[in-house]
């Protein structure tokens, strides 16, 4: 099922981050009531690493329970453990090391140098066995119902490591793949798939920057998945777009700003 996009625009990317980080602590706190724990798929980037660095300096952070939280990845640069360009190490030092999670809820996705070598494949199907080891019968596929799946919407509509164009945004069976080529550096990388992004209850885009206007609006216009991984970012039951107001520019009037009454 398709949720229809929300968008929530903030003045700048700073607010924007500490708003988000603010719904997160929410719903993290919501999830651990109801059910006793929460899982959080968490994204790379910018404005990911801003809005980890805005939870970190947020006093309600302590409302978390941290040791009932899973943590996965949306994906991954495939480098060397500690390497400072894999998104696990920039999570860690702008959160992560600071609070109090159970190391084995922590599910970083497997390095260069880990247990597969340099066989991103065989790394991406082990991250897969994992997601599936942690799915239930509740569940709605080989994934778990992540409670919040973040992604960071990149200036050519990429999201995760989907980018345009490129088999693994065509995927529709595998949740996690290895990519070969990307356009970004590295060029290999670990992503979730499409339908295991959209086994999520609730998927935020974040978006802040003028290099993410022209992005935001296609993919926002009714683009293909396939040229514009982010158009088929969606969850099961809410899509939220969260952007800043430079990020925002170039959206149609009719999504952006909302009529007055
Ligand atoms: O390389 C990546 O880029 C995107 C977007 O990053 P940004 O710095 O342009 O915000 C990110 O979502 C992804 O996780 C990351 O690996």
């Amino acid at each position: 099922m398709t949720t229809a996009p929300q968008l929530v625009v903030h003045r700048d990317k700073e607010l924007m981050a500490q708003a988000a980080a603010a719904r997160l602590i929410t719903r993290i706190v919501d999830a651990q009531s109801s059910r006793g724990e929460a899982s959080v798929v968490l994204t790379g980037g910018r404005n990911g690493n801003g809005l980890l660095a805005a939870l970190a300096a947020a006093p309600a952070r302590d409302a978390i329970d941290w040791s009932r939280l899973d943590l996965w990845w949306g994906d991954e640069r495939f480098l060397p453990d500690g390497d400072p360009d894999r998104n696990v190490t920039q999570a860690r030092e702008a959160l992560l090391d600071a609070v109090p999670l159970d190391p084995k809820r922590v599910h970083a996705m497997p390095a260069s140098d880990g247990p597969h070598g340099s066989d991103v494949e065989a790394a991406a199907a082990a991250y897969a066995a994992e997601l599936a080891a942690a799915a239930g019968p509740e569940d709605h596929g080989p994934v778990p119902s992540f409670d919040v799946l973040m992604l960071g919407v990149g200036p050519d509509t990429h999201v995760a490591s989907l980018f345009p164009e490129l088999p693994a945004v065509r995927e529709t069976e595998r949740t996690v793949v290895g990519v070969h080529g990307a356009p970004k550096p590295p060029p290999t990388r670990i992503t979730l798939t499409l339908p295991a992004i959209r086994a999520a209850r609730e998927v935020w885009l974040l978006a802040a920057g003028e290099d993410k206007a022209e992005a935001a609006a296609i993919a926002l216009s009714g683009a293909g998945e396939i040229q514009a991984p982010a158009a088929g970012a969606y969850g099961r039951s809410r899509t939220l777009w969260l952007l800043d107001a430079a990020a925002a520019s170039q959206l149609p009037r009719s999504l952006y700003p909302p009529a007055t009454p």
